[in-house]
């Protein structure tokens, strides 16, 4: 167990002081951006983050702009004291908890918009969700003056978005993709999960199972549309109550794939079970 000393900041002002020092000292900062209820697959962007990195910082701070949904950013569980627990065991060095005023205070006008990879999927199915992404992902890496980025693949296209926001803002950071951390059943760890029935959670496995066979009946050529259709027709019948979307995307820049894919490809889902809104995605081999 790690007893380095955390600190957290909640005010810009004192997060720049820390980094600043930093800096100056010419060590290396890396940044895990995140919005609480901590979980292993956050802390293994931690561990990435603490491997390449000299000091680290996490952020807890659940972004009002990008929830389209109030009754999702109402029930979004916050657990501040529990989260620094783990960070602080984790060896993170700053916990940056701001709050909606520091973040976005009387007067605050803009918005980053990343065209293109942000539309469909999780940009469809929750307007304005990625411009409130990339906005404060912009915030948070400048806030820290981050030399580096980690982020989970789970939220694939979230990814894609801060890519080509970072590529076309010039911004002086690396981004860090980690792969998705998953319980024993196979269900992508995720800070929703707590929000299941017991009965919810058991079946929320078929998701990962689903998508699964999915991807290796696509992989084996068969017809790529009926794959789908049939996936979509197993988490409804599976209890799921709807599918936001199941749809093959090509992996390197998110384009739709209508035919079996030829190039790295990424079958992604939505889907709801509880009243609670479940995503996750496997890779197609070729
Ligand atoms: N199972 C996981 N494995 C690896 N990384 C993850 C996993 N779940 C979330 N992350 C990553 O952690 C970072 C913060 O995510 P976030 O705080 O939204 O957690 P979450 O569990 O995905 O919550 P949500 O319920 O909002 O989906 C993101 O980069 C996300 O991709
Ligand atoms: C990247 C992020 C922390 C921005 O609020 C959030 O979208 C998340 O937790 O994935
Ligand atoms: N993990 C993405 C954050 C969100 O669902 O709003």
């Amino acid at each position: 167990m790690t007893t380095a000393h955390m600190t957290t900041a909640h005010t810009v002002h004192d997060l720049r002081a820390q980094v600043t020092q930093w800096k100056r000292d010419g060590l290396r900062v890396g940044m895990v951006p995140t919005m609480g209820a901590l979980h292993d697959g956050h802390l293994s962007l931690v561990r990435a983050a603490r491997a390449a990195c000299d000091r680290v910082v996490v952020s807890v701070f659940v972004n009002p702009i990008q929830f389209d949904d109030a009754a999702d950013l109402a029930a979004y569980p916050r657990t501040l004291d529990a989260d620094a627990a783990l960070l602080r065991t984790a060896g993170v060095d700053v916990l940056y908890a701001p709050s909606a005023a520091e973040m976005y205070p009387p007067g605050f006008a803009t918005t980053i918009c990343v065209r293109g990879v942000s539309e469909g999927l999780c940009g469809g199915a929750r307007p304005g969700h990625f411009d409130g992404v990339a906005t404060v992902v912009c915030k948070l890496l400048m806030q820290a003056l981050a030399d580096r980025a980690f982020f989970g693949e789970k939220d694939f296209q979230q990814v894609h978005v801060v890519r080509r926001m970072v590529a076309d803002l010039n911004l002086p950071v690396e981004i860090v993709t980690c792969p998705t951390r998953r319980e024993d059943d196979g269900l992508a760890m995720s800070s929703r999960n707590r929000r299941l029935s017991a009965e919810g959670r058991a079946r929320a496995r078929i998701l990962p199972q689903v998508l699964t066979q999915c991807a290796e009946r696509i992989a084996a050529g068969d017809d790529l549309a009926a794959a789908l259709q049939q996936a979509r027709d197993a988490l409804l019948a599976a209890g799921f109550t709807s599918v936001d979307y199941l749809e093959l995307r090509d992996a390197r820049d998110l384009a739709p794939v209508t035919a079996t894919p030829t190039a790295p490809a990424r079958l992604l889902a939505a889907a709801w079970l509880d009243s609670v809104r479940l995503i996750d995605g496997v890779d197609v081999g070729v």
